[in-house]
């Protein structure tokens, strides 16, 4: 087991980068190395993130190969094609560290889903950071693969609300996978903190605005691979994101057909055994109450529920996480533990913060 390494975080200026720095300072044996962005490189991190009072004084350096090779681990938290390219140039400087991708370039295994979607050259795939995944062919979870990874892919924050919601269903053979419709409320964060004409206070606030619908969400592959390995043998998804007035938060609504000769109450048996105790972030919710974002605000945690709509024949399962968390830095840190031989509880909380 290796304890106290080293970690840099490239794309500190950003939400994500500055998510993983608040779970870093709370993580036992994380000390906390080189801090580097762009546009923002020469400034003090105090001036995009003065919540995080331990480093506000820090100066971003360059998001640059040598500043980052010499960590036990790299977090990158970067724009689409700047990680692949980062990582590339790692790799070829011959460094050891552990990384921890927090955008989508090492997600897809199927170049043709990437070219599609992303529209670039396809970087390869890397084992995934999400441990909770079940994957039928081995019957184990994605932790196993993460014990012995030096490269991880984090989810995109949809995918992981999405996936949690409904994978019991498809492992166990309850749901049609061919037939899913998943709508979803999602916190601006989500976005970044780049500037955009949409996400300004007078058109976001008080308004709910759906993007990317029909087909064309970045997500929809990533979501129809996971509940692949989940044990679905075919997939059809309907994906509609729409934004909703809150900073943080997802909450997944997500419906399939049940499958026929599957007893509606039996259904919540899947989601127990899915979800058990063996799984210290999801939380499946007592029956006849529902997920909400405020309940896992801050929190590394998601909030799960499953019921049957008996008259139109369909699951509905649902599952609330903060995106910034359970969806982007607490699955890294999660990842990391795993990576590095620790607990992979180590450092991460279930309690979030309400009101
Ligand atoms: N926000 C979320 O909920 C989630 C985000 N992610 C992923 O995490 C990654 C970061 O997202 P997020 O933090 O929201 O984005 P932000 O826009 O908030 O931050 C982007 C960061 O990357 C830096 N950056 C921008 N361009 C470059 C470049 N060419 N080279 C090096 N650094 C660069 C920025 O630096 P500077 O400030 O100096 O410009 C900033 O630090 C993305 O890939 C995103 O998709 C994944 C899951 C959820
Ligand atoms: C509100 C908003 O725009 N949310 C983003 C979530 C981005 C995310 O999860 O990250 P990746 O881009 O790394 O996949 C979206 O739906 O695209």
């Amino acid at each position: 087991m290796q304890v106290s390494f080293s970690v840099a975080v490239a794309g500190a200026s950003g939400y994500a980068g500055g998510e993983m720095l608040r779970l870093l300072l709370s993580h036992p044996e994380a000390r906390i190395g080189a801090l580097t962005a762009n546009t923002s490189a020469g400034r003090p991190l105090g001036e995009h993130h003065p919540h995080l009072a331990p480093l506000a004084g820090r100066t971003l350096d360059p998001t640059d190969p040598d500043i980052l090779a010499g960590h036990d681990v790299v977090v990158l938290a970067l724009p689409h094609g700047a990680s692949a390219e980062i990582s590339a140039a790692l790799e070829a400087a011959g460094s050891q560290a552990l990384v921890l991708d927090c955008g989508a370039d090492h997600r897809l295994v199927d170049p043709q889903d990437w070219e599609q979607f992303y529209g670039s050259a396809h970087a390869g795939a890397w084992p995934y950071g999400l441990p909770e995944l079940i994957r039928a062919e081995t019957g184990e979870r994605q932790r196993e693969e993460l014990r012995r990874a030096r490269r991880v892919a984090v989810p995109g924050c949809n995918v992981t609300a999405v996936t949690l919601a409904l994978q019991p269903g498809v492992a166990g053979g309850i749901v049609d996978a061919g037939d899913v419709v998943a709508t979803l409320a999602v916190g601006y964060s989500g976005a970044g903190r780049s500037l955009k004409p949409h996400l300004l206070a007078a058109e976001a606030a008080g308004n709910l605005a759906p993007y990317a619908v029909a087909g064309t969400h970045r997500h929809v592959p990533e979501i129809e691979q996971n509940l692949r390995r989940a044990g679905a043998e075919t997939v059809r998804l309907s994906f509609t994101p729409v934004l909703a007035p809150v900073a943080r938060g997802i909450l997944a609504t997500v419906t399939a057909p049940l499958r026929p000769g599957i007893e509606p109450a039996s259904v919540r048996a899947a989601w127990e055994q899915c979800y058990g105790a063996a799984e210290p972030f999801v939380r499946l919710l007592p029956e006849g109450t529902w997920p909400s974002t405020a309940m896992v605000a801050g929190a590394n945690a998601a909030a799960v529920q499953v019921a049957v709509d008996e008259r139109a024949g369909r699951v509905v399962a649902l599952c609330a996480i903060d995106n910034l968390v359970k969806g982007t830095a607490g699955a890294a840190v999660q990842s990391m533990n795993l990576a590095l031989g620790l607990s992979e509880t180590t450092g991460l909380t279930t309690v979030g913060v309400a009101p």
